[in-house]
């Protein structure tokens, strides 16, 4: 494909994007019709779709229209280019330009900066001075990061095997475990290090997460909402625990066997059912469903699905979930709560609020990580129960 038609065949997956259809599906629906465009086509095009959602607001300023069209058009005009030489009609690049192509410069502020208007007080309050910083980091690519799996072997065995397969990584210093992937990050599915489970796609400051844990050999440990189990994965592999991973949607934790035959680890599922007849665990992780909004530039589209409606849903069910949870945990246990939110309400807050209603558990740390740090956005705490209760 020419540079013009994968401009056109982006805009074509975004109008159905904007019209409703997720866009991994408009992505899928595309590849099925367009047997003829390559792997590089492909990704080029992937790419195009998720950089225009991530700056869709800005982009739909510059390019004159919140349109497949203007969003593509804007993408151009942010990077600086000419769009008219691509823009000629002929063969599959896309129409000439015309007046109303014309786009505008955004305006300072959540139209710039690509947030929704109805969070910016929210924002403003929890991240201060940070925030244009951080909302910047968040319209641009994710790094990628990987985790060493201490099971297989050593950080410096992961980064000559990662070499070997020309894949190049360096340490972060977020987390012991995190390499970030300076070159030829695409390989890495198809690589030895990945397929004998020596390294894990997961992002550095999920890794710091886990490191926040007071994880020791010999523990009971429960991840309560262990969904793809990423997060079970990395404590499998921090020390020799015996672990379950729970999910109120099962089917989320579909792909957690394989993972974990790959990793080495042992890690039991169980059902809600099942879980009702369990002794109480050592600890208890809940990684709780949120706004993502520490994870936008990985995952755009839930920055323009959240509702001040869904935000309020989610902060009551994560407040429920606590509740759930804490019986689970023994006399001296820990339950530790994450999200990969950066808003207060959905973090600090909730903390408050259930340790004011419960007086038998303290405040044993509070990690809040940002974009700022190289990772994505996440909150853990870690709370203790009372031993005498
Ligand atoms: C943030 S995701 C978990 C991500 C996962 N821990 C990881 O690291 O890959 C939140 C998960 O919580 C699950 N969930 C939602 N409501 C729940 C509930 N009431 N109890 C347990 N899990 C729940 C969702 O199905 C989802 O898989």
């Amino acid at each position: 494909m020419t540079p013009a038609a994968r401009l056109s065949a982006a805009m074509q997956i975004l109008d159905r994007y904007l019209a409703g259809s997720p866009a991994e599906q408009a992505l899928t629906n595309w590849g099925r019709g367009s047997r003829f465009a390559g792997s590089g086509d492909r990704n080029a095009v992937r790419d195009l779709v998720f950089d225009a959602i991530r700056c869709r607001r800005s982009h739909a300023a510059l390019g004159g229209g919140e349109t497949g069209r203007g969003l593509i058009l804007g993408g151009l005009r942010a990077a600086g280019g000419d769009p008219a030489p691509l823009f000629t009609g002929e063969g599959h690049a896309p129409a000439p330009l015309r007046p109303e192509d014309d786009g505008r410069p955004p305006e300072a502020g959540a139209e710039a900066l690509d947030y929704p208007d109805w969070l910016a007080p929210a924002l403003a309050a929890d991240l201060g001075a940070d925030l244009p910083a951080i909302m910047d980091l968040l319209r641009h690519r994710a790094p990628v990061f990987l985790r060493v799996n201490r099971n297989r072997g050593t950080r410096d065995a992961a980064i000559a095997a990662l070499a070997a397969d020309d894949i190049q990584t360096e340490p972060h210093p977020l987390a012991e475990t995190a390499l970030r992937v300076t070159a030829n990050a695409r390989r890495i599915q198809a690589s030895d290090a990945y397929s004998s489970g020596l390294v894990e796609l997961q992002d550095a400051a999920s890794q710091a997460v886990i490191a926040a844990l007071p994880l020791v050999d010999g523990l009971r440990v429960l991840d309560y909402c262990a969904g793809g189990g990423g997060k079970a994965l990395a404590m499998a592999a921090a020390a020799r625990l015996r672990l379950l991973a729970h999910d109120a949607d099962p089917r989320r934790m579909r792909d957690l066997p394989e993972r974990a035959r790959r990793a080495g680890a042992k890690i039991s599922l169980l059902d809600t059912a099942q879980l009702a007849g369990q002794p109480p665990f050592d600890l208890v992780l809940a990684d709780v469903p949120c706004s993502g909004s520490g994870s936008w530039r990985r995952a755009p589209e839930g920055k323009w699905l959240l509702t001040p409606e869904r935000l309020a849903d989610l902060c009551r069910l994560q407040a429920q979930i606590l509740r759930d949870v804490a019986p689970l945990l023994r006399p001296g246990g820990w339950l530790a709560y994450a999200t990969c939110s950066l808003l207060a309400q959905e973090n600090e807050a909730q903390i408050a609020a259930f340790l004011a209603a419960n007086p038998g558990w303290t405040r044993q740390s509070e990690r809040r990580l940002t974009p700022l740090e190289g990772g994505d956005g996440f909150f853990v705490a870690v709370l203790r129960r009372d031993s005498r209760r």
